[in-house]
């Protein structure tokens, strides 16, 4: 039996438009996720990647659909949700053991404050910043800054994790260190990730699963790209894969060309609630059915549906 642990149900997203009337910036997206697992979702510029994310948040509310967690229909933001933001975020004020222990000491409002420093010093070890407990955000690098703003989101144990281009600000050497961490991390906690991107690699190192968005308006959910990489995948290797190539030029392919020739006619024969599931590189039939939590990778490590999350 699969689980849906969050589920994205029929949401759309219109706003005014200038001219008057209404402007749909996407449609009828639906996407499960199962528990433990990594979704990176891929789209050009401006086709609501970051609405659909508020709207997991909480932060922003879909004009029709709903989205559910854990079988609990989101309706507003919650401790149960963390955001990562490009920007860290952090309190200026506090130091990073203060603006982790700020997180905690929110969730968790019963726990003393040795409960309180003992989670936050969990986490703030997890992401390496052991020894920089005591420095405030100003005296920290952007690698820095945006460790303690995982740590801190890492912290409350969130039912899912929402990021939203966390390490595009960062130079290559500490997004290459970082995308490590939080891999090990998300692998080791059993997390429950959702995440934007518009770098095809890092999507294809971290993901279990990318889904391509077409351009707006009244974009759609086209495809989830079902990831062959093995869950003990290493930076250095995963070009090595046999299928590699396969899923990268499937998803470059897809920027390049199909995000923005996608026709009428091709959403209006799309299965929205079950959009294809596709594996390239393996013989045809590349899409291999429409319920995309059925389906995975002969030998595939995906994490099983009963870890915690
Ligand atoms: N409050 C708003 N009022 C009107 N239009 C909005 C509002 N918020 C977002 N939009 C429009 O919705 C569309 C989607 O925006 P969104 O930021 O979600 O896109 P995105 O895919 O995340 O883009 P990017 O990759 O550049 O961050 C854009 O055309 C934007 O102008």
């Amino acid at each position: 039996m699969t689980q849906k642990f969050i589920s994205i149900e029929g949401i759309s997203k219109r706003f005014p438009a200038t001219g008057g009337g209404t402007t749909t910036v996407f449609e009828d997206l639906w996407l499960p996720m199962e528990r433990g697992t990594f979704t990176c979702i891929i789209g050009h510029s401006g086709c609501g990647k970051t609405t659909v994310l508020n709207v997991l948040a909480g932060l922003d509310r879909p004009s029709d659909g709903a989205v559910i967690v854990d079988n609990q229909a989101i309706e507003g933001p919650s401790l149960d949700r963390a955001v990562i933001f490009q920007s860290h975020a952090l309190l200026p004020w506090l130091t990073v053991m203060g603006n982790v222990a700020y997180a905690v000491s929110s969730k968790w409002r019963g726990f003393s404050r040795a409960q309180v420093e003992e989670q936050a010093q969990k986490f703030i070890a997890l992401v390496g910043l052991s020894g920089a407990e005591r420095k405030r955000p100003a005296e920290l690098s952007g690698g820095m800054k945006q460790r303690v703003g995982i740590a801190r989101a890492l912290s409350i144990a969130p039912k899912i994790l929402l990021m939203d281009e966390p390490f595009s600000a960062l130079d290559a050497l500490t997004r290459g260190t970082l995308q490590d961490e939080v891999r090990r991390i998300c692998l080791e906690t059993g997390q429950t990730v959702f995440m934007i991107t518009h770098d095809v690699d890092e999507a294809i190192y971290l993901a279990d699963r990318i889904v391509l968005m077409t351009n707006g308006p009244q974009a759609v959910l086209a495809e989830i790209v079902d990831n062959p990489l093995p869950a003990d995948r290493a930076r250095n290797d995963v070009h090595k894969h046999p299928l590699y190539y396969a899923v990268r030029n499937h998803v470059v392919d897809f920027l390049v060309t199909r995000s923005k020739s996608y026709s009428d006619a091709g959403k209006a024969a799309l299965d929205r609630r079950n959009p294809p599931l596709v594996r390239p590189g393996m013989p045809e039939p590349a899409v291999v059915g429409g319920d995309s939590l059925t389906s995975s990778w002969p030998g595939s490590s995906r994490p099983s549906t009963s870890q915690a999350g």
